[in-house]
């Protein structure tokens, strides 16, 4: 039965809340590991990797004709589902794409925002435990709605779906690469894999971990690990809020799922609900049992308030609320899903919203993975002569203030006031082309 904690036993809930799921120091040696010898070695540690842990048979890359054949395989429900999640995802990352606008800040003075996409981004597909098609549909379909016009994609063990999911996002190319090593490979590339300018898309703690030590040397989205949800509500049905909880802690055993209600009784009977629901068939074999016994847990507050502010502690991926104004009060989780009949994993495939969100406290500081993600968002600035001499003498004064006479002196310039010069040192005489004529 999941531990029923008080939220005022401060050393239990400590213990909760500091826990790191995804255990980094323990692993951070082996990612190095992997990460140094596909930078030195390039595809011989990539095929290495590839075939040790993934059983990888055959080339890295797979052909557009294998692709397409793959993708054939597919159930036809299942590529329907896959087209219409799509449509949603994809309406939605384009009302997200940022506008181009211009400014004009004074008469002269004008600041335009440009848009642009990035060339190349790299999306891993978590491919460990399950093929997730969903996953690589948030990322891909999310970046071509932005405008990129090279998408990668790495996943372990591609399967018919997700074969099917690339060829319905447009994907350029895939790669059958999993873990930390395909994570180095789109982030320094190899002799086969090209790298990319931004790696985006979630996965177990290996390529979690693998894609914060690249980040120094390749643009990446967020913290995107192993998943987790806090349920906030005071009423609701227990079998639907278990529900919920198991889905998540169905991903992994690292992944986190957290009931918090001030009230006892609904405590309890979400507790039972979640015993009789891990005895059914379809929990049989999952991780659910073994996640919620490590990192799940039920905690009774002493008021509504009080669940919330632990919620906002916590920084959840997936924050579950049972009213709108409760949502309201928790600002810091990485995707809110507001009432009883919003399934949370509704929103993993095909409500539209991108179900890749920032996890272990990484919704402290955004939210999901948007089509911003996807773009150079720059300021484009031109100053008239009028401009410039409505603007100038006010930099200028602020370049003086700084003490940086060449920032003031390449202003002034444009004001008809010409750069202080001192006296011209002679040069010594060289034989030149000129001099021999
Ligand atoms: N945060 C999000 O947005 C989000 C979305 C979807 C899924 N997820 C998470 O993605 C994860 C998917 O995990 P997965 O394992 O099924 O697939 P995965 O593709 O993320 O990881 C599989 C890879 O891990 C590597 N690996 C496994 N054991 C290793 C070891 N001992 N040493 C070195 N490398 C090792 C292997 O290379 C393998 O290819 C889950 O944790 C799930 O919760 C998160
Ligand atoms: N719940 C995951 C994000 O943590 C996304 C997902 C994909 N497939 C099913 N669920
Ligand atoms: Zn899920």
């Amino acid at each position: 039965m999941l531990p029923i904690l008080e939220s005022t036993d401060t050393r239990a809930l400590r213990r909760l809340l500091d826990r790191t799921p995804d255990d980094h120091a323990r692993i951070e040696p082996a990612v190095r590991d992997i990460l140094g010898a596909v930078r030195t070695r390039g595809d011989k540690a990539l095929v290495e990797f590839a075939r040790k842990f993934d059983r990888l048979e055959g080339p890295i890359e797979l052909s557009p004709a294998e692709i397409h054949a793959g993708a054939g395989d597919c159930p036809r429900e299942v590529r329907a589902a896959i087209r219409k999640a799509a449509r949603h995802i994809r309406m939605v990352a384009r009302a997200q794409v940022p506008a181009t606008w211009t400014k004009q800040v004074a008469p002269g003075v004008k600041v335009s925002q440009r848009v642009v996409p990035l060339e190349r981004v790299g999306c891993y597909v978590p491919g460990g435990r399950y093929p997730l098609p969903s996953s690589l549909l948030m990322a891909a379909v999310t970046a071509r709605a932005a405008g990129v016009p090279e998408v990668i994609v790495t996943c372990p063990r591609p399967d018919a779906s997700v074969l099917a999911a690339a060829v319905e996002a447009g994907v350029d190319r895939i790669f059958q690469l999993g873990g930390a090593q395909a994570i180095a490979a789109l982030a320094y590339g190899t002799a086969t894999v090209p790298r990319v300018d931004k790696i985006v898309g979630p996965g177990n703690a290996y390529v979690a971990l693998a894609k914060a030590l690249v980040a120094r040397d390749c643009a990446i989205d967020f913290f995107a690990g192993p998943s987790e949800i806090v349920v906030v509500a005071s009423s609701g049905d227990p079998a639907w809020i278990a529900a919920d909880l198991l889905a998540q802690a169905e991903h992994d055993v690292d992944a986190r799922a957290l009931f918090l209600t001030p009230s006892r009784r609904l405590a309890q009977q979400v507790a039972r609900a979640i015993e009789a629901q891990l005895a059914g068939p379809d929990a049989q074999g999952t991780p659910a049992r073994d996640s919620l016994a490590r990192n799940g847990a039920i905690v009774v507050t002493r008021t509504i308030a009080e669940a919330a502010a632990l919620a906002n502690r916590i920084a959840p991926e997936h924050l579950v609320v049972d009213t709108p104004e409760l949502g309201a009060s928790i600002p810091v989780a990485g995707s809110i899903f507001v009432g009883a009949w919003t399934a949370q994993a509704a929103g993993d495939y095909a409500i539209g919203s991108n179900h890749v969100l920032p996890t272990s406290g990484a919704a402290r500081f955004r939210g999901g993975l948007h089509a911003w993600d996807f773009v150079r968002v720059s300021t484009v600035q031109q100053l008239t002569k009028r401009g410039v001499a409505l603007v100038g003498p006010t930099a200028a004064t602020l370049a003086d203030a700084e003490g940086l006479k060449l920032h003031a002196a390449s202003i002034r310039a444009r004001l008809g006031i010409a750069p202080k010069v001192g006296p011209v040192k002679a040069r010594a005489r060289r034989p030149s082309a000129r001099s021999s004529r």
